[in-house]
């Protein structure tokens, strides 16, 4: 047995292997240790090799899935051999094999998936600055590819979120290790174009790639073909409902990068909590498939106006009719994600229960969706069944409550098939059988209390008490002692025990058989189920949009061609839902007003503020109604945060350096349509590098960029930036200080803040006031020092001339003051690495 156990050990060495005895999975050696560990559960030994003890541990397969999903969870994936040969007529120990590796990107058993979130496993390969990209999503049979730059990679990674990531060999991308996803690394061949090309016509029945759009996405297409193989491998079945493989299109959408969708909380607070979000607030839908697509849309907005319009007509039409819509929709189980387990044959019975419930519901939805007057709406309604064959062949199949283990039976309908009936009428009749019997028992041996039963272990009996053991006829055979009585056995209850064992063995078989058959039947329909499900799911989003929008008083955004952004009375959706009282702000930006420059107390709302204009900007671009009394957004084609700074520790990057990266980024990508939020820059180094900086990054947005900007900013100096643009504005959040406290309205005004109210924010923080005292005092000395020298280091008094000639780089400058002859080689090797750190 262990020779067996080593060879299939073999092909999965980095997965824990779960090797099927019996009532148990069980693992050995190493791996026993490691589940001993991760999932508290005994370790124990059993036999030896070579004299040493093999260490084991085990878990019942009955309760496999919890344990499973501990371990994926963690990280860890696992190798599950069955025993598939009939261990009466083995010879050695009966044939097993890996059925299925379960993985932490591709999974599909409901226990183990989180029902509000898309599960992807990821592919990835770097070639020479360009990334190529393939994702998964096998509960949902999503299949898409995308090729980009390196630089976008953690863009891709924040956007899709993958459980687990598929490389080649040999690929360092250091981002990978800390973020923590579970990688598996292939070899590097597999990713060759060529070969994957093979990969993908084959598992398409195409000739060629030429319909798919991919021509030239050489990187993409070795990521797609390899993960296909890899997911393959992991299922043991074809997973025949990917049955599309499409490119994503980034010149449609939206781009927001890494920092602006953690900054922004659409799915995820920036602790990594699911709530409070913009998705914790919106999510209302009635299906887990209408969660899943919402939190899709948050992070792909489209900007194709025409494409937007669709959506807003729809989500208008819903608003007086959301209520019967959702009603209709809460009926609705996860179609999609049962479709997937019906295409790789793992569908438990309940879920093909669910899958005839939900069909049977959505003809009701159907009726009323086809009755509202949105072209959108009309097509999602012909999507949805109307009278489903699956559904009426589901409930001819399968019992209206069928039992959650087809091992158990009692899942197949009555009257499907008149065999399984037969065998089923005679386990019926057998309970009139043993009345009858144990009537007859009674009289004929004068015993008031003997029983006719039946258990697992011993099978039928007749129980008589101890006491009335004396009366016993001689044709009873003693089949097992207890306590107070005896159990017997008759010839009579002997034969009819065969019959009733052999008509229930045969009966569960033949259940196993017709519920295959119906999967292979349900096969024929998956594309179609698919269909079905995406439309549930966006009919599901468009409803819960109506519904929020009109319980938290949205209006519809009006969209026109050009440069405006335009908002009355705008709310920040989430902290409006946090605060007793929210101050509603406009906000008015154009081709003549491109830059607002935002001053005021902390705490006074300027990240509330401007995080509400970018929300406001993407929820208009996913169809939503906005948190605004008027909202008129011109094109835009990407989102830049530059928001609060954290310290990328692990990253190995300080405040200062994540912030003037995040701002490279921005100056080298914003364009006249991009909407870019900048908070505080230059306030992680010193004063006067801090003010420079953030001075010529303002005037680089402003002349260069032309990007619709919010700047906010403590650096008063940069207020004067509006005499000299005239499309830059001043405005402030207002506050008054009464007595030694401070007011903060949370009202936007014009023009820049009269004072900084830094110190009365420290003393309502609960700085000590002999400290605010000194302060005050160091300030009054500050404000007067500087107004007698009159020499104030003032940016703005001198016209600011280029340098004429660029200082040297401090590469430069150590090469300078360096003597090769004096270095020893290991030396040499240290400065080489020096310089090039430099040049980073
Ligand atoms: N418009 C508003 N209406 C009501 N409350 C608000 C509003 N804006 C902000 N607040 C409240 O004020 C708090 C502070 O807001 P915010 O963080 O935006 O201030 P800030 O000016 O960016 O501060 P800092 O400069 O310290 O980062 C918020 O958590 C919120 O509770």
């Amino acid at each position: 047995m262990m020779a067996q156990y080593f060879s299939l050990k073999r092909d999965h060495p980095d997965k824990l292997l779960f090797y099927r005895m019996g009532d148990f999975y069980e693992l050995f050696y190493e791996d026993a240790e490691k589940a001993a560990r991760l999932l508290d559960i005994t370790l124990t030994t059993r036999g030896a090799t070579a004299g040493v003890p093999i260490k084991m541990a085990g878990v019942p397969y009955h309760a496999a899935e919890g344990y499973l999903a501990r371990l994926v969870k963690l990280g860890e994936s696992v190798a599950i051999a069955e025993q598939i040969g009939d261990p009466a007529l083995a010879k050695g120990p009966v044939e097993r094999k890996v059925v299925r590796v379960v993985t932490p990107g591709t999974l599909t058993d409901a226990a183990l998936l989180d029902d509000k979130r898309d599960n992807r496993v990821l592919a990835l390969n770097s070639q020479r600055g360009t990334l190529g990209l393939g994702w998964i999503s096998l509960a949902s049979g999503e299949f898409r590819l995308q090729q980009t730059s390196i630089d976008e990679l953690s863009s891709e990674l924040e956007r899709l979120r993958p459980a687990e990531i598929v490389l080649p060999d040999g690929l360092d991308i250091p981002l990978l290790a800390q973020l923590g996803i579970p990688s598996q690394r292939l070899p590097a061949w597999q990713f060759d174009t060529e070969s994957s090309t093979a990969t993908l016509t084959r598992h398409f029945g195409t000739r060629d790639l030429a319909g798919f759009g991919v021509d030239g996405m050489h990187v993409a297409i070795g990521c797609a073909g390899a993960l296909l193989e890899y997911v393959k491998s992991t299922q043991g079945v074809q997973p025949s409902h990917i049955a599309n493989l499409a490119v994503e299109d980034a010149r449609e959408l939206i781009r927001l990068d890494a920092a602006t969708r953690r900054n922004l909380e659409l799915t995820e607070t920036i602790r990594g909590e699911p709530s409070p979000t913009l998705l914790s607030l919106l999510d209302t839908c009635a299906t887990s498939m209408g969660s899943r697509l919402l939190a899709h849309w948050l992070h792909h907005p489209i900007r194709r106006h025409g494409k937007l319009a669709e959506r807003l007509s729809a989500v208008r039409v819903l608003r007086d009719a959301w209520q019967g819509v959702r009603d209709s929709l809460a009926e609705v189980g996860d179609v999609e994600r049962i479709t997937a387990r019906v295409a790789l044959r793992s569908a438990r019975p309940r879920d093909l229960a669910a899958l005839r419930d939900s069909l049977k519901a959505l003809e009701a939805t159907r009726t009323l969706a086809e009755q509202l007057d949105s072209p959108l709406l009309q097509q999602l309604a012909g999507v949805l069944p109307r009278e489903s064959d699956v559904a009426a062949l589901l409930a001819r199949a399968i019992l209206p409550e069928p039992a959650t283990f087809l091992r158990d039976g009692g899942v197949i309908n009555h009257g499907y098939s008149p065999t399984l009936d037969e065998l089923r009428a005679i386990q019926q009749n057998c309970g009139d059988f043993l009345l009858q019997l144990e009537a007859r028992e009674k009289e004929r041996t004068g015993i008031s209390t003997l029983k006719v039963e039946y258990n697992r272990v011993h099978g039928f009996y007749i129980e008589v008490s101890k006491a009335q053991g004396d009366k016993v006829p001689d044709d009873y055979r003693r089949r097992q002692t207890l306590k107070n009585a005896e159990r017997y056995i008759t010839p009579e209850l002997k034969e009819f025990e065969d019959k009733a064992l052999s008509a229930n063995d045969r009966a569960l078989m033949l259940e196993k058989q017709l519920y295959e058959a119906l999967l292979d039947e349900l096969a024929a329909h998956i594309a179609e189920l698919k269909l079905i499900a995406q439309a549930t799911a966006t009919l599901d989003v468009l409803a819960t949009l109506a519904e929020r929008g009109d319980t938290l008083g949205y209006v519809e955004p009006e969209f026109v061609p050009g440069v405006e952004l335009t908002i009355e009375n705008g709310r920040h959706p989430v902290v409006e839902a946090e605060v007793d009282r929210f101050i509603a702000n406009d906000t008015r930006l154009g081709a003549e007003r491109k830059l607002l420059l935002i001053t005021g107390p902390n705490m006074g709302g300027k990240s509330t503020y401007m995080r509400q204009v970018a929300l406001i900007t993407l929820l208009a671009h996913i169809g939503s109604f906005v948190p605004a009394d008027r909202a008129v957004i011109g094109e835009v084609d990407r989102i830049f945060t530059r928001i609060g700074a954290s310290d990328d520790l692990a990253g190995g990057r300080s405040t200062f350096m994540v912030e003037m990266t995040e701002t490279a980024n921005i100056l080298n990508n914003a364009t006249e349509h991009s909407l870019v939020l900048m908070d505080e820059v230059g306030r992680g180094t010193s004063t006067f590098d801090g003010l420079a900086l953030a001075w010529a990054i303002a005037r680089a947005l402003i002349d260069k960029n032309r990007a619709y900007t919010l700047f906010a900013t403590h650096y008063f100096e940069l207020t004067r930036l509006a005499d000299e643009f005239a499309q830059v504005a001043n405005v402030h959040l207002s506050a008054v200080e009464h007595k030694d406290s401070i007011v903060f309205l949370h009202h936007v005004e014009d023009g820049p803040a009269s004072q900084s109210y830094g110190l009365a924010v420290a003393q309502l923080a609960g700085v000590p006031g002999k400290v605010i005292r000194e302060a005050r005092r160091h300030l009054a000395e500050l404000e007067s020092q500087a107004a007698s020298a009159h020499r104030q280091p003032d940016l703005f008094a001198v016209p600011v001339a280029e340098p004429a000639e660029p200082a040297p780089h401090p590469a430069v400058d150590r090469l300078g003051d360096l003597d090769p002859d004096s270095l020893s080689p290991r030396e040499a090797l240290a400065l080489l690495y020096e310089l090039k750190k430099m040049t980073i």
